[in-house]
Formats: C-alpha cells, structure tokens, sequence
C-alpha cells in the first residue's frame, strides 16, 4: 500500500466515523484552512530585530538558548519565515516588531520610524499574498533602561515612547492599505517595580494618558485596529505591572480596543481558555498571544496541551472565530528556530481542527437537558477519535509533508543555510 492510499483509507475510516456525530469533514476543512493564524516574526532571531542585533533583550522577558543559525538580516529572517511558512497549511500572516525596520544601515530613531522602513517586507507580503500585523516594540533600548516607557515619570522619555507608538500605528495603517487587510497593532509594555510600590496611581494614569494620545488620531479600522496587552508580572518587575488585567480591561472595554490574552501573562493557575467568553461580551475582539508558560512567562513553544485544546475550543464553541485575531508568541533559541515556527503554527491549527471535529451542539444539549454523565462520556470519547487521520488527509491535500516528513527538509535546510551563517 502505498502512503497516499494508507492516508485515503485512514480518511475514509475517520469520515465514516464523524458522520455518525453529525460532522461533515469536508466542510471542517474548509473552514479550518481559512482561519489566519499570525506567525510571529520573533522566533527567527530571538527577538533581536536589526536595530542592535547584539545588544541585550530586556523588558522582563527572555530567550534562552544558544541553538545555530539565527537569522542576523531581514533577508536571512524572510528566507527562514518562507522557508518555515511552506511547511505549514492553512492561511497565515505575519507579525512584525518595530525593531524589524530595515533603515539602510542609517540610524532611524524609534519614534522616527517611517512605512519607508517596511517597504521591503510590504513587498514581500504582497508577493505572498499575506496581511501584516505589527507591535511598537517598548524594550531593549537605551530610554527603556530603568523599566518605564509609556508610563514613565520623566515627560521627556514618556513622550519619546508616545511619539514611537504613533509612528508605529501609522506603520500599520500603511500594512492595512497596501495589503488589504487590516493589521493587527498591539501594544504591549513593560513598565513596572520590581519591588513593592508606593504610589501605584500615578504610572497607570500616566499610562492611560499616553494610550489616549497615541490613539488620538482616528484610523480607518480597514487598516488598522488596536489591541492592548496586559501582563502580571516580568523578570526585574515583579511586584507591580503598570499595565495589569484590569487596567488593559478597563481600558479596551471603554475605548473600543482589542483585549490582547497572552497565555503566559496569568498566574499559573489561571487559563486564558476561560477568559474568552468572560470577555467578549464587552470588547470588539480579542487579540490572541498563544504561548506556553512552563512555570512562568518562558514562551516555550506551544505543543498540543489540555490548555492549546481549549483555547481553540471555546473559540469554536463560542462562535467567537471572526472576532478573534490569532498570534503566537514564543520564543525558543534551544532548538532549530524554523522547527519552532513549524511545531508550534502546526499545533495551533491541528487544535483548531480537534475543536471543529466535535459534536458541539450535540453535547451542548446534553449539558442543558443536565445529562451531565453523557456529556462526560461524548467528551471523553472525542480524546480518541480519529483526528490524526483527518490532519494527515488535510496535509496531503495541501502538499505539505505528513506526519515528521517536514523534518528532512528543516534539517537539510540546516545543513545548507543555517550553519553556514
Ligand atoms: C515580543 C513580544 O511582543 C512580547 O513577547 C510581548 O507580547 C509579551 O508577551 C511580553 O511578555
Ligand atoms: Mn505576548
């Protein structure tokens, strides 16, 4: 037998089997392909960017990890995300840092930055056929040093931070026009004490006037829609966040903004999978950072836990797929970085799927009718149903390798290109 008929016989099984739960394969893939997932440029190079690739990441967060063959040049980064992004299925975008502007070899200060420093990877989106989202990158510089940018007491520094945001917002914007569809701006921060505060007013009210100046300007939500990030806590701020789940709540619930949840931004205990629908209600849409906190914050690649299952599947319970804009954020420099990309973009998706391929309304009834022995009994049975075959079918389909098959090429990829940097 050869693959392609083992695949076609493990999908005819798996087809058998969903329509006597009422669920049409063909049309969940369909619609499993349509969801953008927004790769995050940041994997490649370890949150470098180009502005000073050897300097210090700082903001509280971390990649650790000395793997070979980062990227050093956007060329390099496009080629690995190209490279990365042929071995993924389904639609995708790309998420860019403002430290990811090519200026030439020209010092272009942050608040400085200008659409002319991103027309390289416009061009290249456009070639693609890809949206572009974008992030004010608020860390790893000489006026974030001390840990405070947008809320920060000193007016001069605060208002560098401002200005660096509205440039970044007008970036977006001209993402959103040349590429058609509107890009995503986030806007996270890393501003905070790292031991107990005195005054915890004054910064979040510095901070929620610096977001009031930066979004000022009305933009075409065609072209740009904003989102806010909150986080508990980050390495040397670890007593008090200036931007907190509240605050970033608060402020999206009342100023029409994208609530950002990054999976790692929580205490350990708490999931962002029931977050979701806690939120909606209130927010336009929610930006999603999927990510995998070991222990704290580390950004581990995201794997197909109980949490990823979730999260995808109260998206697709909820209905909540349209109004959610899907990003991932990890970063691992211990292992291959375009391995990374493809682990975790895969993982993303094949969820997305397993969420797709349940009897939704079917154990919704059971949960109303208070049959919860039944519900307990359909939930357990979909852990084993046969997904994978229906995932290897969506492959082939696509022309994307099965299985491990993508790691041949990542390691041939390797050997020619990454090692000879
Ligand atoms: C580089 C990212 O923007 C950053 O990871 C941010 O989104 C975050 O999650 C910080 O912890
Ligand atoms: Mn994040």
């Amino acid at each position: 037998m050869t693959e392609q008929e083992r695949i076609m016989q493990g999908y005819e099984l798996a087809q058998n089997y969903y329509s006597k739960w009422g669920i049409d394969i063909e049309d969940v893939l369909k619609k499993v392909d349509e969801v953008a997932i927004s790769m995050h440029c940041w994997q490649g190079d370890d949150v470098s960017g180009f502005e000073n690739p050897d300097g210090q990441l700082t903001g509280g967060i971390q990649a650790t990890g000395n793997y070979p063959g980062k990227a050093r040049t956007a060329q390099e980064l496009r080629a690995d995300i190209d490279k990365a992004m042929s071995l993924i299925p389904g639609k995708l975008r790309l998420n860019l840092h403002a430290i990811y502007a090519e200026t030439n070899g020209q010092k272009v200060e942050r608040d400085e930055l200008k659409p002319e420093h991103f027309t390289n990877w416009v061009n290249w989106a456009k070639a693609k056929g890809i949206g572009l989202d974008f992030n004010p990158s608020c860390f790893s510089h000489p006026m974030s040093e001390d840990g405070f940018t947008l809320s920060h007491a000193n007016d001069e520094i605060r208002n560098f931070w401002i200005r660096h945001c509205i440039a970044s917002r007008k970036i977006a914007a001209y993402f959103g026009k040349e590429l058609g569809t509107p890009a995503v701006t986030n806007y996270w921060i890393p501003d905070g004490y790292k031991d107990i505060p005195v005054d915890r007013k004054a910064p979040r009210e510095r901070l929620l006037d610096s977001l009031n100046q930066i979004f000022e300007e009305p933009i075409d939500e065609a072209y740009n829609l904003d989102a806010v990030e909150s986080k508990v806590f980050g390495i040397g701020a670890e007593a008090y966040t200036v931007g907190s789940n509240e605050f970033y709540m608060g402020y999206a619930t009342t100023h029409h903004k994208l609530l950002c949840l990054d999976a790692g931004h929580f205490h350990p205990t708490e999931v962002i999978s029931d977050k979701v629908s806690a939120v909606m209600p209130f927010v336009p849409g929610l930006l999603l950072h999927v990510s995998r906190p070991v222990r704290w914050d580390s950004d581990h690649v995201v794997i197909l836990d109980d949490e990823l299952q979730a999260i995808a599947k109260e998206l697709v319970r909820g209905g909540y797929l349209e109004r959610t804009h899907i990003g991932l954020d990890f970063f691992d420099a211990s292992i291959n970085r375009i391995a990374a990309w493809i682990i975790g973009t895969r993982n993303m998706r094949k969820a997305l799927l397993i969420a797709m391929l349940e009897p939704t309304d079917y154990l919704k009834e059971l949960e109303l009718k208070g049959d919860y022995t039944s519900r307990l009994a359909v939930l357990e049975e979909m852990k084993t149903a046969p997904f994978a075959a229906v995932w290897e079918y969506y492959l082939m389909k696509n022309q994307m390798p099965v299985g491990t098959d993508w790691i041949d090429e990542v390691k041939r990829y390797e050997k020619e290109v990454l090692l000879q940097r």
